[in-house]
């Protein structure tokens, strides 16, 4: 498993906000969590990124025990993080925004960020523009570009989807899509609408109140059909 969740509960002060998480996203597989507005989906990725102690359970990345490693280090280990919100530095150029996470990896950061221009072809258009400038869908495929750029082996995503066009959506799916089934990269989202998601994820979770409240099989229409009659309880 490239990542593997068992027990976690974590929260903030005194208030336990997800409880008791066990998650798995296998090798070059995309795995969704749905839930609604205030589920506590923003908080489970922070127990997967360290932003947030795991307060029991264990975090597992790649067979590691990451549990009480520091965001940096698993960074290092090759989680990126996608935040919600399409974020980028709005002052600086596409370009820019690139760069500044390239030059950090030399030769391989300027592979990498061709790679990603490859993925979503109208960004390379568009580098010279202020980030500021850009449309929430470009933003968002900028801000997934600059994740790939530092080489992850787990891609977690808050969000892609929301506030998007339709067209764009698709695009970056298809793009994970692509990432995933060419065998490198897993990747691990949450959304709070689920057409997309489930239908692209190879295994998904429904989190209500914080907990798993139910865990299917993605892909097709019967899946989104199970996961909507879920979400809807
Ligand atoms: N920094 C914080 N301090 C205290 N409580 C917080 C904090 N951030 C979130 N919460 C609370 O934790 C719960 C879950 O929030 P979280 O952001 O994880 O949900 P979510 O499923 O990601 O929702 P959304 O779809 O709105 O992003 C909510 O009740 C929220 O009020």
């Amino acid at each position: 498993m490239m990542l593997e969740l068992s027990g976690v509960s974590t929260g903030y002060g005194r208030t336990t906000v997800v409880h008791d998480v066990d998650l798995a996203v296998a090798e070059g597989t995309l795995t969704a969590v749905l839930g609604h507005n205030g589920a506590g989906k923003t908080t489970l990725l922070k127990a997967v990124l360290g932003l947030l102690p795991a307060r029991s359970g264990t975090v597992r990345l790649a067979g590691d025990d990451v549990t009480r490693r520091p965001t940096h280090r698993r960074v290092r280990a090759g989680i990126a993080y996608v935040p919600q919100g399409q974020q980028s530095f709005g002052q600086l150029t596409a370009r820019e925004n690139l760069q500044v996470v390239a030059d950090a990896y030399g030769a391989a950061g300027r592979r990498r960020t061709d790679e990603a221009m490859d993925l979503f072809p109208a960004l390379r258009d568009l580098l010279g523009r202020q980030a500021g400038l850009l449309s929430g869908g470009q933003r968002q495929q900028l801000a997934i570009a600059r994740a790939l750029v530092t080489g992850p082996r787990l891609l977690v995503l808050d969000e892609p989807a929301e506030g998007i066009q339709p067209n764009v959506v698709t695009e970056i799916y298809a793009a994970i899509t692509t990432l995933t089934a060419s065998g490198g990269l897993s990747a691990l989202l949450v959304e709070q609408h689920l057409g997309y998601a489930v239908e692209h994820a190879a295994e998904y979770a429904v989190l209500t109140a914080g907990r798993v409240t139910h865990r299917g099989t993605g892909g097709g229409a019967d899946a989104v059909a199970g996961a909507r009659e879920a979400m809807a309880l």
